[in-house]
């Protein structure tokens, strides 16, 4: 008897919204690991958008889409995405974030680099929450710690019956990177320029020194622990002066300099008593804060090296001493394997 033909594996339409830093990086690991399961069909970034039904090779996307029409920044797909298909959104738009319900609703799966999805308003999240199951997921290991091991740790261990108690750590790779070793004597602004060249800050790098990046970050791991905080519910210590906050766009790289002076000068005189600076993210029975901290250097948070992310998690099992999660945070490359991983949970 002829052997029955063996069933082709379904194909997933792919969108990807972004072709930054971490959009570019994933394009790259998606060349590397050939999938195909996975047909790249629609790829836009704020200004322009490609769409290939036949599918588009990752690496010809970036000459592709200089080349593609006009993009509204908005999250319509084409008509012929439909439940099963998936969206990734490696920008950090608002606009779109409040798009990720909308995707599941049609039956999409999303994965998201974007904090604003599960770390913006609280009924956002609580949507997803609601929407998100085996047939429309949620990938959102990339939103925290850049894929280190932080949320899915959450949910393990509150699925093994654990109150989560508290949660400590330097959630900023670019925060991290900036105070690691730095004494003031060098301007604080050469270093946030280092820092965005490495592709460890923001788009707008003021969303990391407002501490509003940690603060998105904070909310969406207290949240997984089980405490639906509002956003206004975490104090946040802004870096921002008036000047810098209020700059126009063009205007943020000469307002950076003024940084030099209070945070120059914060880290000499921490340097001078044998203290370092760190901006740790805290949440417990105290409630939820985010702020610039001057430890001893042996502090557990301050062991951490570059761009290093470490969170010390305190629950019913790790009730004396803390279980602790280290590695770096930021950077296009472990960002873009975990919307990777993401994505090939979705095909698993
Ligand atoms: N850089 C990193 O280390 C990490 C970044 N992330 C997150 O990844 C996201 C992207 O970050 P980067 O790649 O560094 O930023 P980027 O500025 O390099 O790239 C952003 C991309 O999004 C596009 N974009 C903006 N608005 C859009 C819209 N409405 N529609 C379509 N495309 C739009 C831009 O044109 C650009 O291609 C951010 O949400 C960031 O928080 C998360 C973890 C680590
Ligand atoms: N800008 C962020 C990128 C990762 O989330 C950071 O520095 O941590």
């Amino acid at each position: 008897m002829e052997a029955l033909p063996a069933a082709l594996p379904a194909t997933r339409r792919v969108a990807l919204l972004g072709v930054g830093t971490v959009g570019r990086a994933l394009l790259d690991r998606l060349a590397d690991h050939a999938e195909p399961r996975l047909s790249l069909q629609w790829v836009a970034n704020s200004r322009r958008h490609v769409h290939a039904p036949q599918g588009l090779s990752p690496l010809a996307c970036a000459a592709a889409l200089a080349e593609g029409g006009a993009h509204d920044g908005g999250g319509a797909l084409p008509a012929d995405f439909g439940p099963g298909d998936i969206v990734i959104d490696a920008t950090a738009s608002a606009e779109l974030a409040a798009w990720h319900p909308r995707w599941l609703r049609q039956g999409l799966h999303v994965v998201s680099a974007n904090k604003l999805g599960l770390g913006g308003p609280l009924l956002r999240q609580h949507e997803i929450a609601q929407l998100a199951n085996a047939q429309r997921r949620y990938g959102d290991a990339a939103t925290v710690g850049a894929g280190l091991p932080l949320l899915a740790t959450l949910r393990g261990l509150r699925a093994g019956g654990d109150r989560i108690g508290a949660i400590v750590g330097v959630l900023s790779g670019t925060l991290a990177w900036l105070f690691d070793g730095y004494d003031g004597r060098e301007p604080f602004s050469d270093r946030v320029r280092a820092a965005v060249a490495q592709g460890y800050a923001e788009p707008d790098p003021r969303v990391d020194l407002s501490g509003e990046d940690v603060r998105r970050k904070l909310l969406i791991l207290a949240r997984a622990a089980g405490y639906p905080l509002e956003s206004e519910e975490v104090r946040v210590d802004s870096l921002l002066t008036p000047r810098l906050q209020a700059a126009t766009p063009d205007a943020v790289d000469g307002a950076l300099q003024d940084l030099d002076g209070p945070i120059g000068e914060r880290a000499a005189r921490a340097a001078r008593d044998g203290r370092v600076l760190r901006y740790v993210a805290r949440f417990d029975a105290a409630g939820a804060r985010v702020g610039l901290e001057t430890l001893v250097p042996d502090d557990p948070l301050a062991v951490g090296r570059g761009c290093d992310n470490r969170v010390a998690i305190w629950s019913t099992r790790y009730r004396d001493r803390p279980l602790q999660i280290q590695g770096p945070g930021a950077g296009a490359e472990v960002t873009a394997a975990a919307l990777l991983d993401d994505l090939l949970r979705i095909l698993a």
